[in-house]
């Protein structure tokens, strides 16, 4: 298909295909509870979300060095460029790698060094949001990110991501004010498992520019009005829906019914690794199950880049792809 889009809903960690757990658990002799790939893929069975997350916290424990995470960075952008992805905002959980003793450092210096070269080799834009677990309190959250604009890290934003149910975002408004004092971006999971109450509170205390997931806004007609009203990005992640059971099946998806209220969604794969695919398998997806027009497929695309935060003459030029898109058709 090859429409031009921007990835803004993914997440490092989840682009670990069980191939790199199994070279990495090697390379570093770490002890897996699996002896074999086909072991491992057969876990991939999820519930809920928390089934997912027990999984996926368990298996980036094998990331270890700068270079590891060159190399899964590397290794997600080459498919991101396969899939027609021209622009990313890279989400990586922090308290994840700090915990087992890995230097910040390290893992942004790893991933800073496969977003540049990406850039450089297939013009590929790119911006670094670092989500902190609302599992975890919200004052170690807070300790993180005084060390990471102390030690000037070069992120773009902050996120915020994990279990989701009995976890609201007004716990994190100490974290997310410090955040927007500082000049970064500021986005939030909320309603993907969570009640339409907590992308209230996304929006009104932790003042988010956009909302990963979102879907449970449908739940709320007040909520969906003030989404259409200020044209709030809503991350959607179709196949992440699917697998997690917050949707039955794909022509259960109430993305075509968001789109047609107006909200301002685009498409994102989540944790590719784990889900079943990346863009491409996304997009192929809801072609099977709705056959979206070409005008539908380029408002998600122009959705996509007018939720991110790439500059105003980049976003032109962006928006200008898909409007070349568009023609070929
Ligand atoms: N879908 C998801 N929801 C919340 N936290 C996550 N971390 C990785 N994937 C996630
Ligand atoms: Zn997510």
């Amino acid at each position: 298909m090859n429409l031009p889009v921007a990835e803004l809903h993914i997440h490092l960690e989840g682009t670990l295909e069980p191939e790199m757990i199994m070279s990495l658990a090697d390379k570093h002799s770490i002890d897996l509870p699996y002896s074999s790939i086909d072991e491992l893929r057969a876990q991939y069975e999820f519930s809920n979300l928390q089934s997912f997350l027990d999984l996926f916290y368990a298996n980036m424990l094998v990331l270890r060095t700068r270079e590891d995470f060159y190399e899964i960075t590397m290794a997600y952008l080459q498919r991101a460029h396969a899939s027609g992805v021209r622009h990313v905002e890279l989400f990586f959980d922090p308290q994840a790698h700090v915990e087992r003793g890995m230097d910040l450092r390290d893992v942004i210096a790893g991933i800073r060094d496969a977003l540049s070269e990406a850039q450089d080799r297939w013009g590929i834009s790119h911006k670094l949001i670092a989500c902190f677990w609302r599992h975890a309190p919200a004052s170690e959250a807070l300790e993180l990110l005084r060390l990471m604009i102390a030690q000037k890290h070069e992120i773009d934003g902050i996120g915020l991501d994990s279990s989701e149910l009995g976890f609201p975002p007004e716990l994190f408004v100490e974290v997310f004010d410090l955040a927007r004092e500082h000049g970064l971006h500021v986005v939030a999971h909320a309603g993907e498992e969570g009640p339409a109450d907590y992308i209230w509170q996304a929006l009104d205390l932790l003042k988010v520019e956009r909302v990963d997931h979102g879907i449970r806004c449908l739940d709320d007609e007040k909520l969906v009005q003030r989404l259409v009203a200020e044209q709030m990005p809503l991350t959607v992640c179709p196949l992440s829906n699917i697998r997690l059971r917050a949707v039955d099946t794909m022509a259960d998806h109430p993305l075509p019914s968001m789109l047609e209220a107006g909200l301002k969604v685009s498409v994102h794969s989540d944790d590719p690794a784990y889900f079943g695919g990346y863009m491409d398998a996304n997009f192929a997806s809801l072609m099977k199950a709705f056959n979206f027009s070409t005008e539908q497929l380029a408002r998600l695309a122009r959705n996509s880049f007018e939720s991110s935060f790439i500059d105003d003459s980049a976003k032109s030029e962006r928006l200008a792809e898909v409007e070349a898109w568009v023609s070929q058709r």
